[in-house]
């Protein structure tokens, strides 16, 4: 016979059984299929699965459950993704009061912990971001080709004709801060070592948290997230490189007031300009300087890198692109009306981000109630949601030979004058997500497309490019992260006859 503590201990078990049980049976995200073993416990080594799998799992999920959604397991929760180009549409059509962007994206980062919490609250960058630096492009072009030439000449340091082998993740990844920053916060702070040794490490630091919490059940979150040290110590030190400049910056605005002809037309001024406006603080200014860098640097980084190797790989891209740019440069000068002229270029970044990309998933939502799609499946409040993208851009129904890089397949489709607009590299359609999809689409990628292109038409004008091996090296994927290889090289001689020129 049991004692009465064993059978109360064992009456517990029971009732916590059934009211699991319930729990799983009404719980509309139980009945959304899964491809991995999703068994309380057993869901665990289901996150381990598609941790190392996500790419094959995605795919496979895509194509058996396309028109509708699957879900994937993370340790910490699951997230539900729609497959096909409706159903992306269908996504971003959700109205912000059923899903949110900036809840999931909170959630998905632990922005909280791993950015700063006031610029989570007030994030004065994004208006400015959408605002003043996407209207004032043309005026800060210039600077970003003065400074990626000034960069290159550090960063390839070539020697005659002879040819320079520079790994190019890393590479890429200094350029693009060096170009960012510059029109982000001057010439002085963007060639600062420690300053770009903290905004290119920031993004590592805040993976660091957001796998440690990955691990951390919601409810322990608001105890674990305070104590990781690596973004902390990351703001710790930027503050102090950042702060005197934003101070002087503000007093210098101050002083010349609204009629300052001089008024240096970068990030920071926006950011003073916004912050004035809504009554934020010097530290929520050098805040936002930072969280700028974050939502830029990584993923301009991997998308000129992926580009790169596509260039690197196939030499025969390289003709039409140069004889485009350098007409283009012969007519506007190197400028944001050139730039625009770059279609072959708009397409060749294009179809390198529909080829590879920086994730198996966009636009990405939370639900803030149950919210029922067009095929039947409610997707509960609380729950992550997304769309699949990596498998989408690959799909035959969307782009014909999907797996073949055709580098002016939209600047082809693009010759038709009605589609002009439709297939740019900004663009965004339910068949390509790349940047997000709808309203919260990435804001930044009037920016990205203008720095990006001028990078590459910089090298391409400037630089012959080859691999090492003439391969183009290959991706790697880190969960639903795609990141082009990161330890390559890529060799690079200088074209004695380049236009190196800044006219
Ligand atoms: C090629 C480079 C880039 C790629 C591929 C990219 C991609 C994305 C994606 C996929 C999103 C989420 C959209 C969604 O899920 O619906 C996003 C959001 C965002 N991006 Fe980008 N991005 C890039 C460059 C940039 C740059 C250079 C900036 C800033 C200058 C920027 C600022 C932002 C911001 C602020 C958000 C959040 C938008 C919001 O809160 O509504 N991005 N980006």
């Amino acid at each position: 016979m049991l004692d009465a503590t064993s059978q109360a201990f064992y009456a517990l078990g029971l009732v916590l059984a059934v009211l699991f049980y319930f729990h799983r049976r009404t719980n509309p995200l139980y009945s959304i299929p899964s491809l991995v073993p999703s068994a309380p416990l057993i869901s665990y080594v289901g996150a381990v699965i598609y941790a190392k799998n996500a790419q094959k799992l995605l795919q496979e999920g895509y194509e058996k459950y396309k028109g509708s959604a699957f879900r994937i397991p993370m340790f910490d929760r699951w997230v539900v993704v729609v497959c096909g180009a409706a159903m992306a549409e269908e996504l971003r059509k959700v109205p912000d009061d059923e899903m949110s962007f900036l809840q999931a994206a909170e959630e998905l980062v632990q922005t909280k912990y791993t950015i700063a919490e006031d610029v989570i609250h007030h994030p004065i960058h994004i208006p400015v971001i959408r605002g003043p630096l996407t209207r004032n492009i043309a005026a800060l072009i210039p600077d970003m080709f003065d400074e990626i030439s000034f960069a290159t000449d550090e960063l390839i340091p070539t020697r005659g004709d002879e040819w320079v082998t520079i790994s190019a993740y890393s590479t890429m990844t200094q350029l693009v801060a060096r170009t960012s920053n510059r029109v982000f916060i001057g010439p002085t702070m963007c060639r600062n070592k420690e300053y770009l040794d903290i905004v290119i490490g920031f993004t590592t630091d805040v993976a660091k948290g957001r796998l440690v919490l990955g691990f951390v059940p919601p409810f322990l979150k608001q105890f674990v997230g305070p104590l990781l040290p690596w973004s902390r110590k990351a703001m710790r030190r930027f503050r102090v490189l950042a702060t005197p400049v934003v101070i002087q910056r503000q007093r210098e605005l101050e002083e010349h007031g609204k009629e300052w002809a001089e008024k240096p037309q970068d990030l920071l001024t926006w950011l003073v300009e916004e912050a004035n406006a809504v009554g934020g603080s010097t530290d929520l200014i050098v805040q936002a300087l930072l969280a700028s860098n974050f939502v830029a640097t990584h993923t301009s980084s991997i998308s000129v890198t992926h580009a790169l190797y596509h260039l690197a790989a196939n030499p025969e891209f390289v003709e039409p692109l140069r004889q485009e740019i350098e007409s283009a440069i012969k007519s506007d000068g190197w400028t944001k009306a050139a730039v625009g002229k770059m279609m072959k270029l708009d397409s060749f970044m294009r179809e390198s981000q529909r080829m590879n990309g920086t994730s198996g998933i966009s636009v990405i939502r939370k639900a803030l109630k149950d919210v029922k799609l067009s095929d039947g499946t409610v997707v509960p409040r609380g729950t992550l949601c997304g769309a699949v993208s990596f498998a989408m851009h690959h799909d035959a129904n969307n782009y014909a030979d999907p797996e073949v890089f055709n580098p002016f397949r939209f600047s082809d489709m693009r010759a038709e004058e009605s589609e002009r607009a439709k297939y740019q590299y900004v663009n965004t359609s339910p068949e390509y997500i790349a940047f997000g999809h709808g309203k919260h689409a990435c804001p930044g990628r009037f920016f990205a497309s203008n720095e990006l292109k001028a990078i590459l038409a910089y090298l391409i004008t400037n630089y012959d490019m080859k691999t090492e091996d003439g391969r183009r090296p290959e991706d790697r994927w880190l969960g639903t992260a795609i990141i082009p290889n990161t330890s390559a090289h890529v060799m690079f001689r200088k074209r004695q006859n380049g236009s190196t020129a800044l006219a």
